[in-house]
């Protein structure tokens, strides 16, 4: 055996606590009882014995005092012991009574002598000290130089035992020596202010990490050890004992055992604990740190108490756990330990509860019942033992294989579960988000087809209405007239639809979004536990964005087709032009009364013919526009849902009332949109359901195109009076129309002045039941009225001298302000007899001014 410290780990050495075949037994604690002399203080204090021992293995506590008669005057006194208390006189009996002449070798011949016979045969065994301040626990554990105690014994019995042994096994020992003060584990044979920590193992039991062990080949080397041992210890002086220890001191030996002739290994362990004394703080006078420390004794003793009780009770659970002491004695005590307690005891009536207490927890420990079995692993076994051995444990493997096997079976089994079960989820997601998606995709295609209906009839009657609008031919114009109310019905047909496709797409495209981010977190979900599932998601994803593309492409197409026939309707109607046009132009030929840039232009426009391969539609600018892009695309994420086809925005009827006279700026202020829409004779739809026609009814107004000309005109031409007079102030060329057209259309038309300008009025129904002034000066009549651009009597011209008028002059010529933009021309009476030459020649004159090749620069007429 090696001599010397040495570190070494805990568990190494404790292990077979636990392991190695075993040979149980059962077994009480053995309990001794230690009753030490009186000591000179309570000599002193003639303190009364109240421990009677009668023989090695009882005592009495407080035993009754043999009563002597009492005389007083010959008489026997009854009531001499009056003021006595009763006494206990409490029998026990336990393994061994040592009285007070007993040495520590006495107690050690009864108490530990023999578990170095248990140690030897392969038992773990643990001696414990237990009983009050004072009583001789250290004394009786470690004793003196003269009279070594019994750890001192115990460890020379161990020596010699295992020299008796010598010849048969090899033994290694290694000790360890530990104190637990205030709960706190210290190693007192390294001395260190950091705490030691207990550690719980179900195979090894309790072990303390970073313990020292030491290795001791002979009695005389522990006691130097305990000696520097107790050094460390802590001890302070209290009332009770001058040198009081103030912890729980635990010796243990391990002693590992190899058998020569065999490979039998026994390692056991031998623990010795001097505990601190349970005190009564009055009786060692304690305060302070002391009193704290006796706290803490106190609070282990009693976890000690209690679980000494449980044990002799048979309980099922034992507190071991409520104090450090008990945690480190829990093999001593309940596990696989032989113990002996033993208990010291004052017999001074000084210590009477402590004594009472001690023999009290002496008794209940006398009766717990331990299980015990040795640690032996037998090393010694033949061959065919280990083939039986090995046969059992291939057999154990081949069945932990299958089980691992069928486990892998199930892990696959329920991964697999999982990933159709994420499937069918999302499958079902899929198709409750498809569902919701063809529903949004056929709204907004039907959206986009009604939509570019719209707009192509909104174009057609648009063509229709400036046709008739330039042509003085009565039955275009009238044609055009009765085209309104259909345009007007088509026109509120399409806001309605519009608005309800609109409402019904906003439902469907929040459904939609919200289909959508469930879909998007069930895929998050999904490839978060089930990574597989990537190609299954990304295969949906495709599908989807493959569903949309088609979609798109179906709606094109459908736009497609419309559009195409909407330009074979266009070919048709313009192929009849070329030949109508040569027509006109040779008739005018004939006449000598085709200008040379009316020809060149007719030219160029044959030759222009000639070269077409095909149509080009006129609206083809529409391609980069934007309404064009809301009609062929379909975007699902931005669904749009107000149309802008119609003047109306938001609800907002397009201004029409402008400061501007003139008619060119209202149509430049947003040609694109609002050209068709508001050329002359173009109705547009108001939000009050009227309509405003913007109708040039005097031709003689093309030559303007201003407001303020178209006047100034009226003034000059001094035009009848009708039914009601109007302000020529306020005449204007723009009328609003009430939606029941029809009803006034029926209205008998005047015909009474036989004038191209008033047969114009007349015969269109310009039935205004109010009038827009683009001055904002709008005059309501209540009744209808019938044709009636109604001339204002001139103001007679002022005496003073007036600025010349010219062309392009802001005057007229009788010096009457001109409105800007006003074309001179020439006055002309109604009532003059060559009111109609003069009208038909202001008319020729007013064609030549209004053509641009015709600009006239001179009185000259073209002739060819
Ligand atoms: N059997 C005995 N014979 C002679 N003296 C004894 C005996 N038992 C105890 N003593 C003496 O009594 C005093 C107190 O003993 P000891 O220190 O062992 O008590 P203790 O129980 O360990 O007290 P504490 O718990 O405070 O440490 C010591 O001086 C000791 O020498």
């Amino acid at each position: 055996m090696n001599k010397g410290v040495a570190r070494s780990q805990v568990a190494a050495v404790a292990a077979p606590s636990r392991c190695g075949s075993t040979q149980n037994m059962s077994a009480n604690v053995k309990v001794v009882v230690r009753v030490r002399p009186l000591n000179n203080k309570e000599l002193e204090h003639n303190s009364q014995i109240v421990v009677d021992i009668v023989d090695d293995k009882m005592l009495v506590f407080d035993p009754k005092e043999e009563i002597r008669p009492f005389f007083y005057h010959g008489m026997q006194q009854q009531n001499k012991t009056f003021l006595k208390r009763a006494n206990k006189e409490l029998k026990f009996v336990f393994d061994n009574v040592c009285g007070p002449n007993a040495t520590n070798k006495d107690v050690f011949e009864t108490s530990t002598k023999d578990i170095i016979t248990s140690l030897m045969e392969g038992y773990n065994c643990s001696v414990f000290v237990y009983g009050a301040t004072g009583a001789g626990k250290t004394f009786t554990m470690i004793g003196n130089i003269e009279n070594p105690g019994i750890t001192y014994l115990t460890m020379e019995h161990l020596f010699h035992t295992i020299g008796s042994f010598g010849n048969e096994r090899e033994f290694d020992i290694g000790v360890s020596y530990i104190e637990v003060y205030n709960e706190n584990v210290y190693d007192l044979l390294k001395p260190s202010n950091t705490p030691l920590q207990l550690r719980e193992d179900s195979k090894y039991g309790v072990m303390i990490a970073g313990l020292t062990l030491c290795n001791i080949n002979t009695a005389r080397e522990l006691l130097n050890l305990l000696e520097n041992g107790n050094k460390n210890r802590t001890q302070h002086p209290t009332d009770s004992n001058a040198e009081s220890s103030r912890s729980h001191a635990v010796f243990q030996v391990y002693v590992k055992m190899r058998g020569k002739a065999s490979s039998q290994l026994r390692i056991v362990k031998l623990s010795m604990i001097d505990l601190a004394g349970s005190e009564r703080a009055s009786a060692t006078g304690c305060i302070g740190d002391r009193f704290k420390e006796g706290a803490n004794i106190n609070k282990s003793l009693l976890s000690l108490g209690n679980c000494i009780n449980k044990l002799a009770d048979g309980s099922s659970y034992i507190p071991y756990r409520d104090s450090k002491l008990t945690r480190l004695l829990k093999d001593s005590l309940g596990g696989n330990c032989k113990t002996v307690m033993i208990a010291n005891i004052s017999p001074s009536n000084t210590s009477y509860e402590d004594t009472y207490n001690t023999l009290k927890y002496a008794a209940r420990a006398s009766k717990i019942q331990l299980s015990i079995k040795k640690n032996i692993v037998d090393g010694d076994m033949r061959l065919s033992q280990y083939v039986k051995i090995n046969e059992e444990l291939k057999k154990k493997v081949k069945e932990l294989e299958a089980k691992l096997s069928l486990s892998t079976v199930k892990v696959v089994d329920n991964k697999d579960k999982l990933m159709e079960e994420w499937k069918r989820r999302i499958l079902e997601e899929e198709s409750a988000l498809s569902q919701v998606e063809s529903k949004l995709v056929s709204l907004m295609s039907r959206q986009r087809v009604l939509a570019l209906r719209h707009r192509l009839r909104t174009q057609a009657f648009s063509h229709v209405a400036d046709l008739a609008h330039r042509s003085s031919y009565d039955a275009l114009q009238q044609m055009c007239t009765e085209e309104i109310p259909r345009h007007e019905r088509a026109a509120e047909n399409y806001v309605k639809q519009s608005a309800g496709l609109d409402a019904k797409i906003k439902i469907c495209w929040t459904k939609w979004c919200e289909c959508r981010q469930r879909m998007q977190s069930l895929f998050k979900q999904a490839l978060s536990e089930c990574s597989s599932l990537s190609d299954f998601v990304e295969k949906l994803k495709l599908q989807s964005e493959m569903r949309l593309i088609k979609a798109s492409d179906d709606l094109t197409y459908k736009l497609l087709c419309i559009e195409n026939e909407e330009i074979k309707a266009f070919t048709d109607y313009m192929s009849d032009m070329p030949s109508m046009l040569k027509k006109l132009y040779l008739t005018l030929k004939g006449y000598g009364q085709a200008p040379p840039a009316l020809t060149a232009e007719y030219l160029e426009i044959m030759k222009k013919a000639k070269l077409a391969k095909g149509i080009t539609w006129c609206d083809s600018q529409d391609e980069g526009d934007d309404q064009f892009k809301f009609i062929s695309t379909l975007d699902l994420e931005k669904p749009i849902i107000n149309l802008e086809f119609d003047i109306k925005k938001d609800g907002i009827v397009t201004d029409l009332t402008t400061d501007s006279e003139d008619l060119t700026d209202i149509e430049n202020r947003d040609p694109i949109r609002n050209s068709a829409m508001k050329r002359k004779g173009t109705p547009t739809k108001l939000k009050t359901d009227e309509t405003v026609l913007i109708d040039d009814s005097i031709e003689l107004l093309d030559t303007t195109r201003t407001l303020g000309s178209a006047k100034k005109l009226k003034q000059e031409y001094d035009i009848p009076v009708y039914d009601n007079p109007i302000d020529p102030s306020n005449l204007n060329s723009t009328f609003v129309l009430p939606a029941k057209l029809e009803s006034l259309k029926k209205q008998p038309i005047k015909n009474e002045v036989n004038l191209t300008t008033r047969s114009a009025f007349m015969n269109r129904p310009m039935v205004s039941q109010k009038m827009l002034n683009f001055n904002d000066k709008g005059v309501t009549f209540n009744k209808p009225i019938v044709g009636k651009a109604m001339p204002l009597r001139r103001v007679p011209p002022t005496l003073n001298p007036r600025p010349t008028a010219g062309f392009g002059s802001s005057l007229s010529r009788d010096g009457t302000p001109l409105q800007r933009n006003m074309q001179d021309v020439p006055r002309m009476k109604v009532n003059d007899p060559q009111r109609s030459v003069g009208y038909k020649s202001f008319r020729a004159r007013e064609r030549v001014q209004a053509h641009p090749y015709t600009r006239p620069t001179g009185a000259n007429t073209w002739r060819h």
